[in-house]
């Protein structure tokens, strides 16, 4: 073995040997199995007083969530001329075409999901933002809007505002950062969610569904994940506009979201519970929707999602293609409804607009969805039968309901939702909004999240394909 390949590091067991290939970091301890690391897992090498010291994330069996393990000895004498420049370069290959130190604000919502974000925060993943050596800026959020108020005065040196929360706290740093005297530079800041709410949509459609509640995996996003842009959404109601970046539910599916705000003990189960519950009351949703369509043919969608997913090793080029932002918010181009509109008055048991394939670990209910394709993806789904809902569930996280033959599907620059009734339930990233008149417009690629694969984290299987 060529010697500056490898360290060799004396501890209690006996002597271990530390080398690295270009994608993983091997660990060969005496009478053990090997250690294999992926690079990206590595957080931290240093050789402090002729001793190695290792940081880094680990499964203790397949299908565990990470862990943050520290591996520390001292280096064998014959070593040691080597030591300084081995760890240099394995910390360049850890760290390849990413920052180290990352500089972060971190807001954490002590009220968020089943109100344990600050014991999460302090015992799992504040441990490992030290391991990276990042620096930090902590926020409890006091109060409703907290996290809007913050994110409308942030300092424009971050490398990443960390939401420590659910989806509902993402709502409001997005809005605050729209408000910011910079609001395009501000939100260039790279946002990334550490999954301690109720649905954490975002984080499942970053991380996977896997890894979408692991605060682990979602912590080594922040240190190591790449900017990736993604489309806002303007949702303007009597003349205000607010921004979503996720998704806008009218009818059985925001019953479910608002209607079950009491079970957040439950975690995401309370989502199902709304399901059932809506599914048995079977109201209908009385409002007319207008659509601004790009297209609407499902087979075309499905083939076309499968056509653009970029594969990881692109990553490099999305980050380089960060424009240079101008400081004025898009203005909205379509007020107006013009001949290209289409409208749709048959009865509907709910609207969901939105991007993300996932809005929770058991629903896929975008599966076509992609984060910068300037569209919005529009599902109308009409009032079939009770059965016909419940069978919507088998395989709804693959995505299965997409197919539905009264589930209709469209890709669109702009929607509106005229209501014809005062009663109603209307969710905007899951947060409550008055039931009225509403219209929703893209702006392409105008905020910005850390990604760990430069794309969405799931695959819509095509039956047949
Ligand atoms: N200290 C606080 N007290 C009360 N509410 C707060 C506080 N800090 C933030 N909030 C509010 O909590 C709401 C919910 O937050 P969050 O998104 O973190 O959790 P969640 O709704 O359970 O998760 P999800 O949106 O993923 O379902 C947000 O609207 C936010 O304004």
């Amino acid at each position: 073995m060529d010697d500056s390949k490898h360290l060799r590091v004396v501890a209690s067991g006996g002597i271990s040997t530390f080398s690295y290939n270009g994608s993983t970091l091997v660990i060969q301890r005496l009478d053990k199995k090997n250690l294999d690391v992926p690079l990206r897992q590595v957080l931290w090498v240093q050789y402090v007083e002729q001793a190695l010291e290792v940081h880094f994330l680990a499964r203790k069996k397949p299908g565990a969530p990470l862990s943050l393990v520290k591996a520390r000895g001292a280096v064998h004498k014959d070593d040691r001329p080597h030591a300084t420049e081995w760890v240099e370069a394995l910390m360049d290959a850890a760290y390849q075409g990413t920052k180290r130190n990352r500089h972060l604000k971190v807001l954490v919502n002590p009220k968020g999901g089943q109100g344990k974000a600050v014991s999460a925060f302090r015992k799992k993943v504040e441990p490992i933002f030290h391991a990276a050596q990042c620096s930090l800026d902590v926020t409890y959020t006091r109060h409703p809007k907290h996290a809007y108020a913050l994110a409308k005065e942030l300092s424009l040196d971050y490398d990443a505002v960390v939401t420590v929360s659910g989806d509902g706290l993402i709502h409001e740093v997005i809005n605050g950062l729209a408000q910011h005297t910079q609001p395009r530079r501000a939100l260039t800041i790279p946002i990334a969610p550490i999954p301690t709410g109720s649905g954490n949509g975002l984080s499942l459609n970053l991380l996977g569904i896997e890894d979408g509640f692991d605060l682990a995996a979602a912590a080594l996003n922040v240190i190591k994940g790449r900017p990736m842009k993604t489309d806002l959404f303007s949702f303007t109601q009597n003349g205000n506009r607010h921004f979503s970046f996720m998704s806008q539910a009218v009818g059985l599916m925001a019953d479910l979201d608002l209607g079950t705000e009491s079970l957040r003990w439950m975690g995401d189960t309370r989502f199902l519970l709304g399901f059932l519950r809506g599914v048995l009351r079977f109201k209908p949703c009385p409002v007319t929707l207008s659509i601004k369509v790009a297209e609407r043919d499902k087979v075309k969608m499905a083939e076309y999602i499968r056509s653009v997913q970029p594969k990881d090793d692109e990553i490099h080029r999305q980050e380089d293609q960060l424009d240079q932002p101008h400081d004025t918010l898009p203005p909205l181009k379509h007020s107006d409804l013009d001949e290209d509109w289409i409208s749709l008055d048959t009865p509907l048991l709910y609207i969901y607009a939105g991007q993300g394939p996932y809005v929770g670990r058991d629903l896929m209910q975008f599966p076509v969805s992609l984060p910068d394709d300037g569209l919005i993806d529009v599902v109308a789904q009409e009032l079939t039968s009770r059965g016909d809902m419940l069978k919507a569930m088998d395989e709804a996280e693959k995505g299965a309901p997409y197919w539905m033959e009264g589930q209709h599907y469209f890709k669109a620059y702009a929607y509106r939702v005229t209501p014809h009734s005062l009663k109603g339930c209307l969710a905007v990233d899951g947060e409550a909004y008055p039931f009225e008149e509403f219209q929703v417009e893209v702006h392409p690629k105008l905020a910005t999240l850390l990604s760990p694969h430069g794309r969405y984290a799931s695959e819509f299987v095509v039956p047949g394909r």
